[in-house]
């Protein structure tokens, strides 16, 4: 079977994270986690130690084998592609560069409105990005319909954050400056962003992933008013437009997931916003999510990140709570934010184990009493 043609792809063995997507009745609930292929692992690090971090992420076959990494240990639910967030930047045309010990460094950050004329503006995906296509491809093919296969993609506020802050920050000040001295052209850099992101996660779905989540990571920096007017109208757009350009295309439209981490003053808009999940940071009640989303929506989380440090008896007992808090329904288990990288892959396991066997065993109680 020729492993580079978006076609063909062998059977989904295991459907159970589509069925919790699109709100279908679950035997236990599926789970994945956010960064699942990363520095905690070490044939993550080995490979890293032979290769630049975006010649990883540019390489097909490099790509495919990191994401199929925590396939091979863990009774994961779904893979999701091994790239970054910030290959949408380089797409348009600034430098990134991934600094050992520090994270992703821009040369030359957007400094002013007028710096927007440096974009690549007209961005063709199927040149800039055909890499990640390719590496979907391949990867639905290796993974050989083990577990569903998830595309994402850094949302506008939070990519228009590193475009203009330079790499990682504590406040965001710049990105944040700019929204209340340079309306005009945060609203025409966040329309350039929307317009390649749906491009981007359109091509993802024709190369092969079956779910798409998008990253608003940076959310958090934002307050209602500001995220109603410079986040939620483009995560909105980016919902309906993905959907309608796949249909145009003649393929299934794909559930699609927003993250948006540290808003949780709008998980009731989020929930009408077009996604099928809405995920949850570990900040947010469960309970309260549920109450405010009415059914509508399925829920992705949210457990505390830190909490793989606990024992692995710990784990279980924090796992059943968060799995009583949610109900076992329409629900995807995840954590509320990507993994760190001195986690014990054991503890992960524990994890995956945890909500599989406590959330079968909570199903089962819940028949023999009705
Ligand atoms: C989902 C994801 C991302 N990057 C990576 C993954 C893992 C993919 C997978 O598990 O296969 C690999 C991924 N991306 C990176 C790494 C570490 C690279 C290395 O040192 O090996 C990995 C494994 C590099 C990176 N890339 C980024 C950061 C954060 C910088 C900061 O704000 O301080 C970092 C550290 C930007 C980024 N990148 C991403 C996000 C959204 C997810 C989140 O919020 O955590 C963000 C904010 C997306």
């Amino acid at each position: 079977m020729a492993a580079n043609t978006a076609e063909n792809f062998p059977e989904l063995k295991n459907d159970l994270m589509l069925r919790a997507a699109r709100g279908e009745k679950t035997e236990r609930v599926p789970v994945w986690v956010m960064r699942q292929a990363g520095r905690y692992l070490e044939e993550f690090r080995a490979m890293r130690a032979e290769n630049e971090f975006f010649k990883v992420c540019q390489t097909p076959e490099l790509a495919c084998e990191v994401t199929l990494q925590p396939i091979r240990r863990f009774q994961l639910d779904a893979a999701i592609i091994f790239s970054d967030i910030l290959v949408v930047p380089q797409a348009l045309g600034m430098t990134v560069e991934m600094i050992p010990g520090k994270g992703p460094s821009f040369p030359e950050p957007l400094k002013l409105p007028e710096d927007l004329s440096k974009l690549d503006k007209d961005v063709d995906v199927n040149k800039t990005l055909g890499y990640v296509f390719d590496a979907i491809t391949l990867t639905r093919h290796k993974l050989e319909g083990k577990v569903p296969l998830i595309g994402f993609s850094g949302a506008p506020w939070t990519l228009m954050c590193y475009m203009i802050e330079g790499g990682g920050s504590e406040s965001m000040s710049k990105p944040k400056q700019w929204l209340y001295k340079y309306e005009e052209a945060s609203h025409q850099l966040l329309n350039i962003l929307t317009k390649v992101i749906i491009d981007y996660l359109v091509g993802q779905v024709i190369a092969g992933a079956q779910l798409l989540q998008v990253f608003e990571s940076h959310a958090g920096h934002l307050c209602a008013r500001t995220f109603n007017t410079f986040a939620l109208p483009y995560l909105s757009i980016i919902a309906r437009q993905v959907e309608e350009k796949v249909r145009a295309q003649g393929k299934e439209p794909v559930p699609m997931i927003i993250f948006a981490k540290g808003a949780h003053y709008a998980i009731e808009d989020l929930a009408q916003s077009g996604y099928e999940v809405v995920g949850l940071d570990w900040t947010v009640n469960p309970k309260t999510a549920r109450h405010q989303t009415q059914g509508k929506v399925t829920l992705q989380g949210n457990m505390d990140p830190g909490a793989l440090y606990a024992s692995k008896e710990e784990i279980r007992t924090i796992v059943r709570e968060m799995l009583e808090q949610f109900g076992t329904q329409q629900h995807i288990a995840n954590l509320g934010h990507g993994i760190y990288p001195t986690i014990d892959p054991d503890h992960v396991e524990a994890f995956v184990d945890a909500v599989h066997s406590i959330s079968e065993e909570i199903n089962l109680d819940s028949k023999k009493k009705n």
